[in-house]
């Protein structure tokens, strides 16, 4: 944090940014809409009439699994541009100074497809697919288990208990994630270096061999700390609408 401080000043945190705020709505609508629908398909029951009814946790961790495979689609663009940005660490450009590779998201988008195609710019999806279905599918079991667990049969729960609900949701999906996680991130970097793995297994092996076993966790500790608000929030926004709306 120091040196990304020093080096690129407080901006450097937000690098990449425009387009997660943009793709987060995108995809988090996706993941919700398909849990929630495929969640009513499973048990014949809307939202409401399931918090009478025991819970399936089986149904409840198919749906979420589903749920991630379709997001993961439509997060992979995004997520390589926000990789991409992020793991550019020269110094905001001076004037005649060396240009970053890539000058924002909308340039690096156009920078990858015009290099690597359209395919390029689903660079590393199949690692994003692995990483996000089980964790997603983790992710709704521990919300709907937490949030059964603290509250009465056939009530509501509180917007307490689905805050602290989603946010142990968020850290047991990133525990989980954190090693699929890195092996994602380094195989959408790897275009930049002519291939320098030749597929997630050798991704894998070598960043074990070269670094060991703490490679698969590193950023383990920033991402809980993040997910724990960011999920709360998230959370309580979806009971609060689809209450409203249903
Ligand atoms: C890959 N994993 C662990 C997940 N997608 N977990 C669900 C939380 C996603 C949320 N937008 C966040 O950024 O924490």
């Amino acid at each position: 944090m120091v040196k990304t401080y020093r080096h690129e000043s407080v901006l450097g945190f937000f690098k990449g940014m425009s387009f997660p705020m943009f793709s987060i709505a995108v995809v988090n609508s996706v993941l919700f809409g398909v849990y929630s629908n495929v969640l009513v398909a499973l048990t014949a029951t809307s939202h409401q009439e399931r918090r009478g009814q025991p819970l399936n946790y089986t149904h409840v961790f198919i749906a979420g699994c589903t749920a991630g495979v379709l997001q993961s689609y439509c997060l992979a663009p995004f997520d390589l541009i926000k990789v991409r940005l992020q793991n550019q660490t020269e110094p905001r450009a001076q004037p005649g100074g060396p240009q970053p590779r890539y000058r924002g998201p909308v340039h690096c988008a156009a920078t990858i497809f015009r290099e690597d195609g359209p395919r390029g710019l689903f660079r590393g999806s199949s690692a994003l697919v692995l990483r996000d279905t089980p964790t997603l599918g983790l992710y709704f079991l521990t919300y709907e288990g937490l949030c059964r667990q603290y509250t009465p049969d056939g009530q509501n729960p509180s917007s307490a208990t689905v805050l602290v609900a989603g946010g142990f949701a968020g850290i047991a999906s990133w525990i989980t994630a954190t090693p699929f996680d890195v092996i994602k991130s380094r195989m959408q970097m790897d275009g930049l270096r002519q291939g320098k793995y030749k597929g997630i297994l050798d991704c894998v092996s070598s960043s074990f061999r070269q670094e060991g076993i703490g490679v698969f966790f590193r950023g383990l500790t920033i991402n809980s700390a993040r997910a724990f608000p960011v999920n709360a929030v998230t959370f309580l926004s979806y009971e609060y609408l689809l209450h409203a709306w249903e």
